[in-house]
């Protein structure tokens, strides 16, 4: 456990990155039960008119509803192992989640374009902690206005946090890439504002 994480201050908002976060052994753990055990789907979004699959597998557990790129995602309880996940992430981040969004990227064609986390569900500047499990993947967040451009590997068993105003200023995608075969697994935990 990380007693004094150290944030990064970059223009418009502050972002944290934990390599090792997870122990090897919780983070082959982790991964197994999140690609065998959770229900993912490959589901559809609405593009200029029609129906268009989205480049990755998800699934997703709230205590809340979430719009989520034209998704309506219905509320359904956390199971323990991704539970305790939450917990520890809480524990660095200094505030509780009530919802994770999951994404398996099956390999390097699997992608996220470009988008900014800005549901009016999820308030002003919200906290978005970021896990990541089995191939790493490189992150990137481009600054809206200067298009200053900042790239992550995300690794096994890292966290990944974005805080502050970033959700305004920045875009954020994780590319496709001829480079990696493997699958990856992400969760996203956020904290949805009830109706
Ligand atoms: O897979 C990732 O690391 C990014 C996921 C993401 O941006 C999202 O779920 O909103
Ligand atoms: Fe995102």
């Amino acid at each position: 456990m990380v007693a004094f994480p150290q944030w990064q201050n970059i223009e418009h908002g502050k972002v944290l990155y934990l390599e090792g976060f997870l122990s090897q052994q919780e983070a082959d753990k982790l991964y197994h039960f999140m690609y065998n055990k959770m229900p993912w789907r490959q589901e559809s979004i609405v593009l200029f008119g029609r129906d268009v699959l989205q480049p990755r597998l998800q699934a997703w557990f709230s205590e809340h509803a979430y719009q989520y790129s034209g998704l309506l995602l219905q509320p359904n309880p956390m199971p323990q192992p991704i539970s305790a996940l939450k917990t520890k992430c809480e524990q660095i981040c200094g505030q509780t989640f009530n919802s994770v969004l999951l994404n398996l990227y099956r390999d390097g064609q699997d992608y996220m374009g470009w988008h900014q986390d800005n549901e009016k569900e999820l308030g002003h500047s919200p906290i978005i902690a970021s896990i990541s499990l089995g191939a790493e993947r490189k992150f990137t967040l481009k600054h809206k206005d200067n298009k200053q451009k900042l790239d992550y590997k995300l690794s096994h068993g890292s966290l990944f946090v974005m805080a502050g105003e970033i959700q305004h200023y920045w875009k954020h995608a994780l590319p496709k890439t001829k480079l990696v075969s493997e699958p990856r697994v992400n969760l996203t935990f956020r904290y949805i504002k009830g109706n």
